[in-house]
């Protein structure tokens, strides 16, 4: 298997998922760069497992192609053992031991380490005598994540799995992935509902909502259209006239409202003159917003509906 320092891309044209009558992925096409962190956020039942389980081959999908480094990754032996996708039910050998899971891991994969094994088993305080079937749920996620971590593997995804775990050993998780990402360069797609806590993780940012990408596109580009106006109704209402409106907020006289769009050339010296004041909005908020049923339901994009709420 070729590694590479920088991971591998990943590219979906017009790739379509059916489960009988469901339409799990909906003419989907997408590339995540090599060598990034990818948010892959969505609602329940938006197809973040499904999207994950294809590129994983786990299967194939119903239309369309996925490439993996360039490839299908359907029964390709040069890449399959490169990807390694972890879900939060997790997929071991529930009656052996710990050790015996790490071993049967590691010599599936070439890029696995060991060293890194035995700090995260030591970080989440896991007993490699252990059997996965005597774990508590946070106890299984953690060794998730101890597997999916010391794989290394060049396409790592990594789906729910932090879900089980108690907010200290989540930071830890957080705080050992970066670390270990800055030395050991993939790529990582991370799906999540906590997008408050891997926000400052995420280069690029994938929302599938029923199936389609509502948005592709890097964090830093997606939290700087965020923008929230607060102030006094009737200025708010002139500034934002025109404007993709995402929500509006009302406290007596005061008006918060998020739109989507970035700033142009004289919005900040306007918003001062009429006394408003412009923020951030966080990604978890815009992610809630973008993907408001209202909204989706009717018009997504520039052109998109007005949410009062
Ligand atoms: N094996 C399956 N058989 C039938 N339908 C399925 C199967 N797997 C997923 N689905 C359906 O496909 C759709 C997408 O599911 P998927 O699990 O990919 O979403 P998700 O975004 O990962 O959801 P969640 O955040 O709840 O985990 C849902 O409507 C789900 O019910």
């Amino acid at each position: 298997m070729t590694t590479t320092t920088t991971g591998w891309g990943v590219e979906l044209r017009g790739v379509t998922q059916r489960y009988d009558d469901v339409v799990a992925l909906d003419d989907v096409t997408l590339t995540v760069r090599p060598g990034t962190i990818t948010g892959l956020l969505g609602r329940n039942g938006s197809g973040k497992s499904t999207l994950g389980s294809l590129l994983a081959a786990f299967r194939r999908p119903t239309a369309g192609c996925v490439l993996v480094d360039g490839e299908d990754p359907w029964e390709n032996e040069r890449v399959v053992p490169g990807i390694c996708f972890v879900r939060e039910s997790g997929d071991v050998l529930e009656d052996y031991p710990l050790k015996d899971n790490l071993a049967y891991v590691s010599g599936a994969r070439p890029t696995f380490s060991h060293e890194l094994a035995g700090e995260l088993m030591d970080l989440f305080e896991l007993d490699p005598r252990r059997k996965p079937s005597k774990l508590s749920r946070g106890k299984k996620s953690a060794f998730g994540i101890v597997l999916g971590l010391a794989a290394r593997a060049p396409l790592t995804i990594l789906d729910e799995v932090h879900l089980g775990l108690d907010a200290p050993s989540r930071y830890a998780f957080y705080e050992t992935l970066l670390a270990d990402y800055a030395e050991h360069p993939r790529t990582l797609i991370l799906s999540s509902h906590l997008i408050g806590e891997i926000e400052q993780l995420l280069e690029d940012v994938v929302v599938l909502d029923r199936g389609r990408v509502l948005v592709a596109q890097d964090a830093e580009t997606l939290r700087a259209e965020g923008l929230a106006v607060t102030g006094p109704a009737p200025a708010v209402e002139q500034f934002v006239a025109g404007r993709d409106v995402l929500a509006t907020q009302r406290l007596g006289g005061t008006v918060r409202t998020t739109v989507r769009g970035a700033l142009v050339e004289g919005d900040e010296r306007r918003a001062r003159d009429a006394g408003l004041d412009l923020g951030p909005v966080p990604l978890q908020d815009l992610f809630v917003h973008l993907t408001d049923p209202q909204r989706t339901g009717s018009t997504v994009g520039p052109a998109g509906g007005e949410v009062d709420r």
